[in-house]
C-alpha cells in the first residue's frame, strides 16, 4: 500500500515528505494507521548524524499512537481496531530480560530494530523500489507502518491519541525514571537539569513522589515559566554563575541533592549532575542520549563516597503490562500530558517541528495524520 511519510534520506537534511510503499504484516506483526505522532529530541539527535545506530534512508518517529489495521499470522494479543501506543522497548514477557524483574529492557526484537529491519531481516518500507530502514521498531513518521506484536501497548479507545502519543516517549520517561529507576522518597531534595519534555516529566514523577524541594536548571530561561507550573520550586541558569554549576548546586542545598537527572545528552552536565549529588547517598539518573563516541568522566571519589551513577530507558517502564495505566491515569487527571504540547500541526509540517524543537521554542510539537 501506499503511505504518506516524511523519510530521512541523509543525516543533517530535513525530512522529505513522499509517498512510500508498505508491505502488509508478515508473521508476528502488525500494521498500524497512525493517528498522531510527535518529535522527541531523540529523532533530532539521530537525524543529526550523531547516532552510532543512526541509518539512512530511514523513516524515523517513535512517538505515536494509532489504530490496528490488521494482523500477520500468529498474532493473538491484539486486532484489527484496537487503539495502540508503539514501543520503542517491546516486552515479550519470555526473554531472559522480561523474566529478570530486573529491567524493562527486552531482548526480544533489540538486535533487529537497532539494525533497522524487522525481526525476519527484511525491511516493510520502501521509496521507488529502494529500500527504507524501520527506526527503534516503531517509525511512526509514516501513516502506515508495521511493528512486532510485542512492540505495542493496546490501550483504551477513550483516550484522545493526539494526547496520549507522548506516552509513547517523552512524558512516561520523565515521571519512570523518577518512580522506577530513583524511587525518589518523600521530602527529597531533585535536581533536574534540562527542562524540555523529558525534564518537566521528571519535574512532574517528583511532585508525585512528594518530593520537598525541586530545582530546576536550564541554559533558557524561557523554559522557567513552565517548569514553575509543572511543581519546581527554584530555578537555575547557569549562565548566570561564575562557579561551576555542581558547587552552586551544592551550596543552595546544604551539601547536594539526593536525587539528581540529567535531561539533556550533553556529558558535561552529566557530570555536573553526578557531582551535585549529596555525598554518602545522592543519586544522579541519565535520561539524556549523547552522540557517538563520547564519554562521561569523574573522579572516581566521587563513587567511593556514597555517589551513584545510573541510566534509565522508557523510565524503567514495561510498555505492553504499564502503559494503559498510565493512559488511564491521564484520563483521570493523575497524570498531566496536554501542558507538554505547546504547537500542533498538521503532519506535512514535520520540518517545522524540528525547527522549532532546535530553537528551544517548543516542547512537544504533535503532528495530526
Ligand atoms: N533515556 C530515555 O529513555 C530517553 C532519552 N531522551 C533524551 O533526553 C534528552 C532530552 O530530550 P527532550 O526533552 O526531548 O529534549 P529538549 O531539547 O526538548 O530539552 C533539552 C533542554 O535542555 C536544555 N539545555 C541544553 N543545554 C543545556 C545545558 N548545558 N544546561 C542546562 N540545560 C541545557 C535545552 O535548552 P534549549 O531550549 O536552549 O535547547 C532544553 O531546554 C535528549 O538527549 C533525548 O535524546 C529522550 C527520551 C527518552
Ligand atoms: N542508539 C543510541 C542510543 C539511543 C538511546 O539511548 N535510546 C534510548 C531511548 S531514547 C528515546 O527517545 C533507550 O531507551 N535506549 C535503550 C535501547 O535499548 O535502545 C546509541 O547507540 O547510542
Ligand atoms: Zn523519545
Ligand atoms: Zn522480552
Amino acid at each position: 500500500m501506499k503511505s504518506r511519510a516524511a523519510v530521512a534520506l541523509e543525516a543533517g537534511k530535513p525530512l522529505e515528505l513522499v509517498e512510500i510503499d508498505v508491505e502488509g504484516p508478515k508473521a508476528g506483526e502488525v500494521l498500524v494507521k497512525m493517528a498522531a505522532t510527535s518529535v522527541c529530541h531523540t529523532d533530532a539527535y539521530t537525524l543529526s548524524g550523531a547516532d552510532p545506530e543512526g541509518l539512512f534512508p530511514s523513516v524515523l518517529g517513535h512517538e505515536g499512537a494509532g489504530v490496528v489495521q490488521e494482523v500477520g499470522e500468529g498474532v493473538t494479543s491484539l486486532k484489527p481496531g484496537d487503539h495502540v501506543i508503539p514501543l520503542y522497548t517491546a516486552e515479550c514477557g519470555k526473554c531472559k530480560f522480561c523474566l529478570s524483574g530486573k529491567t524493562n529492557l527486552c531482548g526480544s526484537v533489540r538486535a533487529t530494530q537497532g539494525k533497522g529491519v524487522m525481526p525476519d531481516g527484511t525491511s516493510r518500507f520502501s521509496l521507488d523500489g529502494k529500500m527504507l530502514h524501520h527506526y527503534m521498531g516503531t517509525s511512526t513518521f509514516s501513516e502506515y507502518t508495521v511493528l512486532p506484536e510485542v512492540s505495542l501497548a493496546v490501550v483504551s479507545k477513550e483516550a484522545p491519541m493526539d494526547k496520549i502519543c507522548l506516552l509513547g516517549c517523552g512524558v512516561t520517561t520523565g515521571i519512570g525514571a523518577v518512580l522506577n529507576t530513583a524511587k525518589v522518597e518523600p521530602g527529597s531534595t531533585v535536581a533536574v537539569f534540562g527542562l524540555g519534555a523529558i525534564g518537566l516529566a521528571v519535574i512532574q514523577g517528583a511532585v508525585m513522589a512528594k518530593a520537598a524541594r525541586i530545582i530546576a536548571i536550564d541554559v533558557n530561561p524561557d523554559k522557567f515559566e513552565l517548569a514553575k507550573q509543572f511543581g519546581a520550586t527554584d530555578f537555575v541558569n547557569p549562565k548566570e554563575y561564575s562557579d561551576p554549576i555542581q558547587q552552586v548546586i551544592v551550596d543552595l542545598t546544604d551539601g547536594g541533592v539526593d536525587y539528581s537527572f540529567e535531561c539533556i545528552g550533553n556529558v558535561n552536565v552529566m557530570r555536573s549532575a553526578l557531582e551535585c549529588c549529596h555525598k554518602g547517598w545522592g543519586e544522579s539518573i541519565v535520561i539524556g542520549v549523547a552522540g557517538a563516541g563520547e564519554e562521561i568522566s569523574t573522579r572516581p571519589f566521587q563513587l567511593v563516597t556514597g555517589r551513584v551513577w545510573k541510566g534509565s530507558a522508557f523510565g524503567g517502564v514495561k510498555g505492553r503490562s504499564e502503559l494503559p495505566g498510565y493512559v488511564e491515569r491521564y484520563m483521570n487527571g493523575e497524570i498531566n500530558i496536554d501542558d507538554f504540547i505547546t504547537h500542533d500541526m498538521p503532519f506535512e509540517k514535520i520540518n517545522e517541528a524540528f525547527e522549532l524543537l532546535h530553537a528551544g521554542k517548543s516542547i512537544r510539537t504533535v503532528l495530526h495524520y
